[in-house]
């Protein structure tokens, strides 16, 4: 049996597309290992998917200053020990990275132990943890045509991101019945990316009153942001984190308004559903975000409306804009050539396995 170990964590966009991955890698006989951190959101979500989990010591590594700058190297010294331990008496036949800070250990301890590493960056440009972990890598798999220039040309693939397959059978009415919404009145979801976004969804409070006039909401807002005084309000529903449930919710939606998160808007482009994306700052960010939401508002695929000009009227008047013309914004979807990363990845993956 072939046997690979899958990384990546910190955020959910770190972990959903290796979740796509796993059918096809067990359809091909894979034994799969999972190394993350101790306590990150990816051991709930991969223990969830029944896959065999290693916990290891994670620590950030960061381009400003912060008192855990001290300790987080030892974390990550200790995480590479671990790595390295169970890479020895594991002996895999690759390694695929999604990124992400806990990945880095994982990727150094199995280029130590001549394990070829293929790594996959969704963003335009490569993160931090992505870029120490280049030089390791054989190949480096990407989502935007535009990344292929910021990696080294023997590396670069470009494969897009792979998207979780049951994310494409939702079902309309299960959603419904989820949320306990009405059939009858237009939906719109409302993601502030894996960890929520305090900015977004004081935005979408701040207009809840007119927005419930004409829509109903779902409103996934994050650990810890649930707003208690509006258990109650009628044709609104508010979650911190959704699931399996999730593509039933999609499938609900008639109108997306999301971060601009690489997975989240390859998801929301492949099920064709109108969407304002609001992007991370670059002041709280390297940008990347904004340069997504850019290169979909150029495409005709979304509406952006960036964080500065974020008020509850903006997005009041974004939204009533984007559901009138949501023919358009689905008809230009429909003309996008996405690439289906799970099968490029997987021959990539087969074909370094079996050599
Ligand atoms: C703050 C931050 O660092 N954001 C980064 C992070 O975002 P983030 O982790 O939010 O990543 P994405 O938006 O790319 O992906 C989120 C994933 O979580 C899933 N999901 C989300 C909410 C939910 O309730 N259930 C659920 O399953 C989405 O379907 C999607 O698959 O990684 C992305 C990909 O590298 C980057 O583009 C973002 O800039």
């Amino acid at each position: 049996m072939k046997k690979i170990i899958l990384t990546g964590g910190g955020t959910a966009g770190h972990v959903t597309p290796n979740l796509a991955l796993i059918p096809s890698l067990k359809e091909r006989n894979y034994d799969i290992h999972y190394i993350g951190s101790y306590q990150g959101i990816e051991r709930k979500l991969i223990e969830g998917a029944g896959i065999a989990y290693i916990g290891i010591s994670s620590g950030k590594f960061r381009r400003y200053f912060d008192l855990k700058n001290f300790s987080d190297p030892f974390r990550v010294i200790k995480g590479y020990r671990e790595a390295l331990k169970f890479i020895k008496k594991y002996k895999p036949d690759v390694v695929f990275s999604k990124g992400g800070f806990v990945a880095v250990p994982v990727v150094l301890a199995a280029k130590h132990c001549k394990v070829p590493v293929i790594i996959h960056e969704s963003d335009m440009t490569p993160g931090l943890a992505n870029k120490l972990c280049i030089p390791s890598a054989v190949h480096v798999c990407c989502n935007f045509p535009e990344t292929l220039s910021y990696l080294p040309k023997n590396k670069a693939v470009l494969t897009g991101s792979p998207i979780r397959k049951e994310l494409l059978e939702g079902d309309r009415l299960k959603g419904i019945n989820y949320t306990h919404l009405s059939e009858n009145r237009p939906i719109i979801l409302i993601i502030g990316g894996s960890l929520g976004s305090v900015t977004v969804n004081n935005a979408v409070r701040e207009i809840l009153p007119k927005l419930l006039k004409n829509f109903q909401i779902i409103h996934i807002c994050g650990k810890g942001n649930l707003d208690e005084s509006l258990i109650d309000t009628e044709g609104y529903v508010q979650y911190e984190y959704v699931d399996a449930p999730l593509k039933h919710l999609f499938a609900a939606a008639d109108l997306m308004i999301s971060r601009a998160g690489a997975n989240a808007i390859c998801e929301i482009l492949a099920l064709r559903k109108p969407n304002i994306l609001i992007p991370l700052s670059a002041a709280a960010s390297r940008g990347d975000q904004i340069l997504n939401a850019k290169s979909f508002a150029r495409q005709g695929f979304s509406c952006l409306l960036e964080e500065e000009n974020l008020t509850g009227d903006s997005l009041l008047q974004a939204v009533t804009e984007t559901y009138k013309n949501r023919k358009n914004y689905i008809s230009n979807m429909e003309q996008s050539e996405q690439h289906n990363a799970i099968d490029a990845i997987v021959e990539m993956i087969e074909s370094i396995s079996q050599k």
